[in-house]
């Protein structure tokens, strides 16, 4: 084995690279790795622990449930807490995998917009690289002049400095710049990626309704992607530089020492035990952030959930002079936040204490004696040499520019491993939430129930979780609503009416009653399409360009954002309606049916409001009715619609209905709208139910 090694090391001399240059390269990435290595396991454990606002507090892998929490948020914590069971995010297969599919999400080709801006950002951080030791053997040669009292010398090499100033802060900006645009860009894709997603398939309902492995799809889509996004755009310089940056001033150094004709291991090796040591005292006693951050996350999160509660209900806790109790319940969650982050201050204090110490004086210290050991390792001969006078100070101050640098890579080779680690768990985050969306478009759920499912004895396909299976078929076909065998089963697989048989031809205005819970609504969410259909058949009328098939009214009525006239054709758009030839004279006649022609009085059909506050809650039920008379679908699902619409105004609307040919399925619980209804389907709150024509008494 010696002799191999002396061959190599004899093959390189020969090559032009010495045994002290080829010593300096290994050294320094010996101490590279070390640092790498040594800094990896704690941040490992700080990124698991840290997450979202909303995330669980577990300790010891039981679930703290506060006073706070309802059965809901337990049951979003278990699922949480199985989520962080079955996949750890972290330096490993998994996480290298995700990284490559969202690579090719960010960047879809090979030639594109981001490909174009990773050339130009990479050749921007060689450059600097290629600069920055420019500069620094200028200033050693500059000192070297001022100490021989050269001032030609040392004017000429003062303007050529300033030369090198305009390109080396021009590359500086840019390589920010750069990195700010790839960001975007990556940004933007996954954006636009993860929105058609989401928006397809009614993916925005589901993978929060039906399924529970996302707990806040609106903080991964903006905050996530972006923290991603930025994370992949800044690492990429932060890796390549430092790297590229040590093996230059290590070589760099080598040839300055080997002109000092001094060993060039010594420093190095120095350097790299002190690193080792020091970095696996701080390892050993950080304290856990990692945990203390994660509860403080929590406690600020629910602060923030009581003042948004207090936003939402402020009418309500106006009128009962509620605030007392609101105040108090805002000072307690307020105090349970600051006695935390005191806890974590006082943790904070020595630790970084000792950091400082290490990092400040440990390591500049030892990088003194680095550049120091070529000079007080010279022979006496040459100390009292003129030229060795100026050639040591050239050294000095060369290595110490040098040195400062090399501090800088290994700081920013630090930071990069934080980052690395850091984006673990974005991209297991980002890539997790893209599975979901993937999962809940084609209809595969999975949702941590409170019930089990265990009822065998229903006429249900069970798969081996003993979750039922989405066995149902849905066939858009004729011009009737035919339901076959088909269960009512809840997102919590409770089930409401183990089998649903009804046939709707156009024209069969059926009216549906029963008890609170017994199902009504969940029969329109089946229609619609949101819940999936575990059994039976499904028929209904395939949708036409002029009108939808069925349009579904709410107790609770939306207003989106916008003018008046978005109010009264959403979810159509202004080029849609004008598509459709329906003039404003139209929409002020479709105001007037449902009694609202004062607010077409009052505002033009341009003015934009906040529709939700303006309008009163039977307003808002009368606009939401509105919206039926300018779509006109063959069939009307009316979810106690009316229930805040005065009689008469809401017979009116039943009468102009029906005689525009909608045909209506309505849940009420109001005896005067059954004049209206050809048929009555009656659930019993027990799994029963009974749909029959309309006796008229
Ligand atoms: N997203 C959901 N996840 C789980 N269970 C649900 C969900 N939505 C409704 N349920 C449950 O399904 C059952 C039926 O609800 P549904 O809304 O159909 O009742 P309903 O007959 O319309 O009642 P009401 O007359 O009070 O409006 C209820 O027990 C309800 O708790």
């Amino acid at each position: 084995m010696p002799a191999v090694a002396s061959r190599f090391l004899n093959e390189l001399e020969r090559r032009g690279i010495s045994r002290q240059t080829f010593s300096c390269f290994v050294v320094g990435l010996a101490v590279g790795t070390y640092v790498v290595k040594i800094v990896a396991p704690p941040l490992r454990e700080r990124l698991k622990t840290s997450r979202s606002s909303s995330s669980l507090s577990s300790d010891n892998n039981n679930i703290i449930l506060t006073e706070e929490k309802t059965i809901i948020e337990a049951e979003k914590l278990l699922a949480e807490r199985n989520a962080i069971k079955t996949v750890q995010p972290g330096l490993n297969k998994e996480f290298i995998i995700q990284l490559i599919q969202l690579v090719r999400i960010m960047i879809p080709r090979p030639v594109c917009r981001e490909t174009a801006l990773l050339a130009a950002h990479t050749v921007c951080l060689v450059s600097r690289t290629f600069l920055s030791f420019i500069v620094a053997s200028m200033e050693g040669r500059m000192v070297k002049f001022i100490v021989q009292h050269d001032i030609r010398n040392f004017s000429k090499m003062l303007l050529q400095w300033l030369g090198i100033a305009l390109p080396a802060t021009f590359v500086n900006s840019m390589i920010r710049y750069l990195e700010n645009r790839l960001a975007l860009s990556f940004r933007t894709r996954l954006v636009s990626h993860a929105y058609r997603l989401y928006f397809s398939n009614q993916v925005y309902y589901r993978c929060s309704n039906l399924d529970s492995r996302i707990e806040n799809a609106d903080q991964r889509l903006t905050d996530d992607i972006a923290t991603f996004a930025s994370s992949v755009a800044h690492l990429y310089s932060h890796l390549t530089k430092p790297c590229f940056d040590l093996l230059l001033i290590g070589l760099a150094m080598a040839r300055s020492s080997q002109r000092m004709k001094a060993s060039v291991v010594s420093g190095p090796l120095l350097a790299f035990v002190v690193i080792s040591i020091t970095a696996s005292i701080l390892r050993i006693v950080s304290p856990k952030f990692g945990q203390l951050v994660s509860e403080e996350a929590h406690r600020y999160g629910y602060l923030r959930h009581i003042h948004s509660r207090i936003i939402t209900n402020a009418e309500e806790i106006a009128f009962y002079r509620g605030h007392r109790v609101e105040l108090q319940q805002l000072r307690e969650a307020y105090e349970r936040l600051t006695r935390h982050m005191n806890v974590i201050f006082e943790q904070r204090l020595w630790f970084v204490m000792l950091e400082q110490f290490f990092m400040k004086y440990v390591w500049s210290g030892t990088g003194m004696v680095m550049v120091s050991l070529p000079i007080l390792t010279t022979s006496k001969k040459s100390r009292e040499n003129a030229n060795g006078i100026s050639d040591r100070t050239q050294y000095l101050t060369t290595a110490r520019n040098l040195l400062i640098s090399g501090a800088d890579a290994i700081e920013r080779l630090m930071s990069s491993y934080k980052e690395i680690v850091a984006l673990a768990g974005y991209t297991h985050r980002v890539a997790d939430m893209f599975h979901v969306f993937e999962d809940t478009r084609k209809g595969v759920y999975s949702k941590t129930t409170v019930t089990e499912c265990k009822n065998h004895a229903l006429p249900l396909e069970y798969g081996p979780d003993d979750k039922p299976i989405v066995a149902g078929r849905i066939i858009l076909e004729g011009a009737s609503i035919v339901v076959t065998k088909v269960p009512v089963v809840t997102p919590n697989c409770d089930i409401i009416v183990p089998s649903l048989t009804v046939t709707i031809h156009p024209g069969m205005h059926v009216l549906i009653t029963g008890p609170n819970g017994c199902g009504k609504s969940s029969l329109f969410r089946i229609l619609s399409g949101l819940w999936p259909i575990y059994g039976g058949e499904l028929r209904i009328p395939p949708p036409r360009a002029d009108k939808p098939c069925m349009f579904y009214i709410p107790q609770r009525p939306y207003m989106s954002i916008g003018s008046l006239r978005d109010q009264i054709i959403y979810p159509d758009t202004r080029q849609d309606m004008l598509r459709k030839k329906v003039s404003e004279q139209v929409l002020r006649d479709i105001l007037k049916m449902v009694a609202l022609e004062h607010i077409a009085q009052r505002d033009n059909f341009d003015e934009v409001r906040d529709w939700k506050d303006i309008l009163s809650g039977g307003e808002k039920q009368r606009m939401a009715i509105a919206r039926l008379f300018y779509h006109r679908p063959q069939y009307a699902l009316l979810d106690e619609c009316t229930s805040a619409v005065s009689i008469d105004v809401e017979s009116s609307i039943y009468e102009l209905a029906k005689s525009i040919g909608i045909t209506l399925l309505t849940i009420t619980h109001r005896p005067t709208l059954r004049r209206f209804h050809t048929h009555i389907l009656e659930f019993d709150g027990q799994g029963g139910w009974n749909f029959k024509p309309m006796m008229t008494s």
